[in-house]
């Protein structure tokens, strides 16, 4: 069906069930599904090089644009709240809190930088921002076929934006909620628009208003792509979801969260930076039958 999900990479719980899901899909047709997927460590790398690949924020983070003082003081909240954030010992009652407070600081931390709005194309230039190998053909394949795709993110919209922009995939099927800068007149960062998205509320929650799934109230079939446990909850708003697959990328401390993921998400895929799975899913889905 999908030769892909042969990969070493893939694990699966419930194969009869993805099998039966993956059917589904296809069957009910294009112009049913829509794509609501992560962006950092999910349509973005986790690694390059044999280093860890910059978030969107970590792109801002460790700019030219940024004080020494300012780079440290931003490392040291990352180095805090960062294992808090993926420890699969802990509830989500209790890292709700704790997130909030990494990312008001870091937030606070970037208004005092005085950062340019001007600024922003040169600074991803710069970056080691990597897409997943296999990105240019996913978003081509949703454009081609006119299938939505929706980036929820945590992480600061003006940059994965621009990441976007500058791999020319960013089509006109292509909807991002997250966190936005907000600029003064003379175009120096002030602040960030409400309401502040983190890890652990990516849900109908801070979509209010933006009337984004209520316009797409046909399309009931639903791929869901994330790298965290918080992603699960991303197509919450959806009116009435028909199917929906949840694909996981799981990056980073393995052995220790892959009981969790393989009982939340449909397709796990380890340590794999590319989008093939995703790509033969899609491949196979939007032939048509
Ligand atoms: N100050 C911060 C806050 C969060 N992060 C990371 O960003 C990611 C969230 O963005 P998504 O697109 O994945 O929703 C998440 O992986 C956090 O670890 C950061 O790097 N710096
Ligand atoms: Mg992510």
């Amino acid at each position: 069906m999908v030769p892909e999900l042969e990969k070493a990479t893939v694990r699966i719980r419930q194969p009869e069930r993805v099998r039966g899901i993956i059917q589904a899909l296809r069957e009910r047709g294009v112009a049913r599904l829509q794509v609501i997927s992560d962006f950092d460590m999910t349509l973005s790398r986790f690694g390059c090089n044999g280093r860890r690949c910059p978030t969107s924020h970590n792109i801002l983070d460790t700019s030219r644009v940024i004080s020494e003082d300012g780079k440290k003081k931003l490392k040291d909240l990352l180095h805090y709240y960062y294992p808090i954030e993926i420890d699969p010992n802990r509830t989500l009652e209790e890292k709700r809190p704790l997130m909030v407070e990494w990312w008001t600081k870091a937030h606070e931390l970037l208004v005092q930088q005085k950062i340019h709005k001007s600024d922003i194309a040169q600074i991803v230039r710069e970056s080691e921002a990597m897409l997943r190998d296999g990105f240019k053909e996913f978003f081509d394949q949703l454009h081609k076929n006119n299938v939505p795709l929706f980036i929820f993110s945590a992480g600061v919209g003006d940059i994965l934006e621009e990441i976007i922009r500058q791999a020319n995939v960013f089509y006109s099927n292509v909807n991002v909620v997250s966190n936005y800068m907000g600029f003064s007149d003379d175009g120096v960062l002030t602040h960030f628009k409400g309401p502040l998205i983190h890890t652990y509320n990516k849900n109908n929650t801070v979509l209010q208003g933006t009337g984004y799934f209520q316009q797409l109230s046909t399309r009931t079939s639903i791929i869901l792509l994330g790298d965290s446990m918080g992603d699960l909850t991303m197509a919450d708003g959806v009116p009435s979801v028909e199917n929906i697959l949840k694909i996981g990328f799981l990056n980073d401390k393995v052995e220790e969260r892959r009981r969790k993921y393989l009982d939340s998400y449909d397709i796990v895929l380890e340590s794999d930076e590319t989008l093939d799975v995703v790509n033969g899913i899609l491949r196979y889905i939007l032939t048509q039958t």
